[in-house]
């Protein structure tokens, strides 16, 4: 056997440039690079091993550790988990900053590799600068904080562990079903330490999609439940993109006449218009799909964890005899609703199902209530397009809130625009094939209800974890796995002010994103949550303080984000019209450089309803009849929801 002599971070290095996935029968370096953010837990280790022999790793520069794993996140899910980007951070900080990303791609099952710097194994030193010192364990550190936000999690502290740790690592980063961060942990003391490596461990390492087939079983009772049913109706979601299994899909729905619906993650895979897509489902659904799921007998989720927002919290699915398909690769979630469970891949199970169904010549016994659906929701549509202010008969989507304090809004704005108003505009004038981005807030509803998806894998939301932050970073994900398209991250201000750091590191790496920034002054979307569960507005709009009762009661706050982006170098646009946000989008559309749209929407204009309900966390006590009435709705909804 023969050896090499490397420290713990040169190996992995080189282990990390050995690995590859191959799809379709094209082979690629599953890393194609790595995010960086250089301190002392990490930069004489990890950064050394970079500067003397990166490989074939591009390495980048982040700007904050969260933003840059959202940004490698946000590639390995337009990847569809092909390829992906590592992250080194230094310790305690560093590290501390990248646990909520960790996090988003776990909720979401998005593989995503974190190296984080941690305190000396050998505790010489002890207590270095950003050591917490947990006095009931000195051997917890802030990395063990990642534990509870990663599928795989590990901490380095001799060099040879490396081997079996970065083994590990893979096999969760690869496995499609139950993919998500994974977290190894790097003492700064073992990064520097060399130790004499089997040259085995860098042998070339090639991972295919483990296209799981059902088993006999499984595909016969869901073929003879499939029988039976005369409404089925097939929730797309992730699974599907992922699996790349759109094609299969689309050939399914047609041959036997069954409509799907589209989850966020799904969203998509193929266009709004096709005769069978109803569009999203759910919370965030239409009313097409909604209507469609109320009467279904079957639903087949493919590829979908079911979460509150595509189930409606388990109410919306209403026939008193439907039944659930569940085909999933990831056994977990083929165990949810308690279905019949394919787990399978879905491109695989498509096909098996295919066959079976061609067998007995099934049909759906929709007549032309899909049509119809459809239909009415394009009328709906175009109303939603034409909301104005102005119009004498006016009334915000939202209404019954804040109707009276718009006008205010107006002026301070110095904008009329409706959000539904701008979204129409925006989806007529961007290209076809341009990704839309985007993760918290009013916007992911509006885009899963409103967006007209034109071409496939263009719809990239984060909404497993929904974490404010996503939006700028991942449309810089985005872009760098889709360089050829024009990517835009549709952003609430306060997701904005949350987190646009990697803003400026899309500048550095000449990646072109546009930033849509939806400035409503206000978290409007948690206004209308609170508002429509019978409290006040309270805390959610952006106000000053009011001096006289100190309460954020003040004026409007006033942001010129443009202005801001501007010193940048972000090439920015003010939008106050309509006309000013075609000119905008147009323009935007010539430039090199990133580029900004600040465009003020009075607050209220978002879409809502659509037939499904929502279970939150009203007060059971309250001084408040408006709030006791809010708990007795929700009480009386929850009677007619699935309990598990
Ligand atoms: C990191 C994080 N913190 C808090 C939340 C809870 N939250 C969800 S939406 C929202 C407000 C979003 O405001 P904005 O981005 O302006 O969007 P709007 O609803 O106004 O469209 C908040 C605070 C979250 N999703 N993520
Ligand atoms: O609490 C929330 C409410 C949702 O409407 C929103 O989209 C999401 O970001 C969230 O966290
Ligand atoms: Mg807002």
């Amino acid at each position: 056997m023969s050896f090499l002599k490397l420290t713990t971070a040169q190996a992995l290095i080189k282990f990390l440039n050995q690995q590859y996935m191959e799809r379709d029968g094209k082979e690629q370096k599953l890393f194609k690079g790595i995010f960086t953010i250089f301190g002392h837990g990490n930069v004489l280790g990890m950064g050394q091993a970079l500067e003397e022999d990166s490989g074939d790793l591009e390495v980048y520069q982040g700007r904050n550790e969260q933003g840059m794993a959202h940004v490698a996140t946000a590639f390995a899910k337009q990847k569809h988990h092909g390829q992906l980007i590592a992250c080194t951070t230094s310790v305690g900080p560093g590290s501390a900053n990248m646990v909520t990303a960790a996090a988003t791609a776990t909720a979401n099952n998005i593989p995503l590799l974190l190296l984080t710097g941690d305190t000396f194994a050998t505790r010489q030193p002890d207590p270095v600068l950003q050591q917490i010192e947990q006095s009931y364990n000195l051997g917890i550190s802030t990395n063990d904080a990642f534990k509870a936000v990663s599928k795989y999690w590990d901490r380095i502290n001799r060099p040879e562990q490396l081997m079996s740790a970065m083994i590990n690592a893979i096999r969760v980063l690869t496995n499609q079903g139950d993919a998500g961060a994974v977290t190894i942990a790097l003492p700064q003391d073992v990064q520097g330490e060399a130790f004499d490596f089997p040259e085995s461990f860098f042998k070339k390492r090639v991972y295919t999609i483990n296209r799981i087939k059902p088993t006999d079983r499984a595909l016969h009772e869901a073929i003879e439940l499939i029988k039976g049913k005369k409404k089925p109706l097939i929730v797309c979601g992730g699974g599907v993109r992922y699996s790349e299994a759109a094609s299969t899909l689309r050939e399914f729905a047609e041959t036997f006449h069954i409509p799907f619906a589209e989850t966020q993650a799904g969203k998509s895979a193929i266009e709004s218009t096709h005769p069978l897509n109803l569009g999203g489902i759910g919370v965030t659904g239409n009313a097409t799909a909604n209507t469609i799921a109320k009467s279904a007998d079957l639903v087949i989720g493919m590829g979908t964890r079911f979460t509150d927002f595509t189930t409606a919290s388990k109410h919306l699915f209403q026939s008193d005899d439907v039944d659930f398909i569940t085909i999933n690769i990831s056994e977990f979630h083929a165990g949810k609703l308690d279905a019949t469970q394919v787990v399978a891949d879905a491109k695989t199970a498509l096909e098996t199902f295919t066959e079976k169904l061609n067998e007995i010549q099934y049909r759906s016994s929709y007549e032309n209530e899909i049509t119809v659906a459809k239909e009415a929701w394009q009328a709906e549509l175009k109303r939603l397009y034409e909301t104005n202010f102005k119009s004498e008969d006016f009334k915000p989507e939202v209404a019954g809130h804040l109707d009276d304090t718009l006008t205010e809004y107006e002026e301070v704005f110095g904008s009329s625009l409706t959000q539904t108003a701008v979204i129409g505009a925006i989806n007529e004038t961007i290209d076809g094939d341009a990704i839309v981005v985007g993760s918290s807030g009013s916007l992911p509803g509006d885009l899963q209800r409103m967006w007209v998806s034109k071409a496939p894998n263009t719809y990239h939301m984060e909404y497993g974890y929904s974490c404010m932050g996503y939006e700028i970073s991942g449309a810089l994900g985005a872009k760098m796995a889709a360089p050829d398209q024009e990517v835009y991250a549709f952003v609430g201000d306060g997701s904005y002010l949350m987190l646009h750091s990697e803003l400026i590191t899309s500048i550095q790496e000449n990646k072109k994103i546009n930033v849509l920034l939806f400035d409503n002054a206000g978290f409007g979307c948690i206004n209308n949550l609170q508002m429509g569960n019978g409290m006040g507005s309270f805390g959610t709009e952006f106000r000053m303080r009011d001096q006289e009762t100190n309460q954020l009661t003040g004026p409007i706050m006033h942001i010129d984000y443009a202005q801001s982006a501007a010193g940048y170098g972000v090439k920015t646009y003010t939008a106050r019209t309509l006309e000013q946000l075609r000119d905008a989008l147009e323009d935007a559309k010539k430039q090199t450089v990133s580029t900004l749209i600040d465009i003020k929407v009075l607050p209220k204009t978002m879409t809502d309803g659509y037939g499904a309900w929502w279970h939150v966390g009203v007060a059971e006590v309250s001084k408040k009849e408006s709030i006791q009435a809010a708990f007795e709705e929700k009480e009386k909804q929850l009677k007619k929801a699935r309990q598990y």
